[in-house]
């Protein structure tokens, strides 16, 4: 069964609360929060200020993604934040194996994150290191694009690597994610299944969020 991480990229900013409560009471396993600079991606959201508030309506794993230049300067920040995982972009990060070694360091567990462009073997010098890896499947920034169906091909490359390695990193994919894929997602050897806007903007998203559970039993 896949662990479900629904986005709050997609939630109402105007009444967070009852989107954190909604999640607190849903079958879903982890608050994905997404952190956005306007310069790796073509878009802002929110920084470690919100993280710390949302932490604390949830027990919850906060799972943090950081799409941003520059990741080691708000590491600190975020783990006090309280992030539970924390993604850093392979694209981002000049010095990556320090930058995995000082995020484990301060006690959380550590993903790399790649874009589509980006191949899953350029993972493979640290991939035993990582706690997982976030295969982007849609170019990151937005919510609510569509799912680039080359993501299934890069998934069970991975899946293939961790298996020969006899190692627990968990592929999550994160982008394009529908009741209609997800089945296929994680049957390529997926774990974790971030949803943005199919949770928050379906009728009942709670329900939503059973659905996802239930699809990938
Ligand atoms: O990282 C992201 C965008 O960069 C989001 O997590 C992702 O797009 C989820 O939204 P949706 O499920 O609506 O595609």
């Amino acid at each position: 069964m896949a662990i479900v991480a629904p986005s709050f990229l997609s939630a109402n900013f105007l009444n967070l609360e009852a989107d954190c409560r909604m999640i607190n009471e849903s079958e879903a396993d982890w608050f994905h929060l997404d952190i956005m600079d306007g310069r790796f991606v073509p878009n802002i959201s929110f920084g470690p200020m919100i993280v710390e508030f949302i932490r604390k309506t949830t027990t919850k794993v906060c799972d943090v993604h950081l799409m941003i230049l520059e990741p080691e300067k708000y590491v600190e920040d975020f783990k006090k934040a309280g992030a539970d995982m924390l993604t850093v972009h392979e694209e981002c990060c000049v010095h990556l194996h320090r930058n995995i070694q000082q995020i484990k360091s301060l006690g959380m567990q550590c993903g790399v994150a790649l874009n589509p462009h980006t191949p899953v073997e350029s993972l493979k010098e640290v991939l035993d290191d990582l706690d997982m890896v976030l295969i982007m499947s849609v170019n990151p920034g937005f919510g609510g694009q569509k799912f680039i169906p080359n993501t299934l091909n890069k998934i069970r490359t991975l899946r293939r690597m961790i298996t020969e390695r006899g190692i627990a990193t968990k592929i999550e994919i994160d982008g394009g994610v529908t009741l209609d894929n997800a089945a296929a997602i994680m049957k390529a050897g997926a774990d974790v299944l971030v949803a943005g806007n199919t949770v928050f903007k379906s009728r009942d998203p709670k329900d939503t969020i059973a659905q996802l559970k239930k699809i990938t039993r």
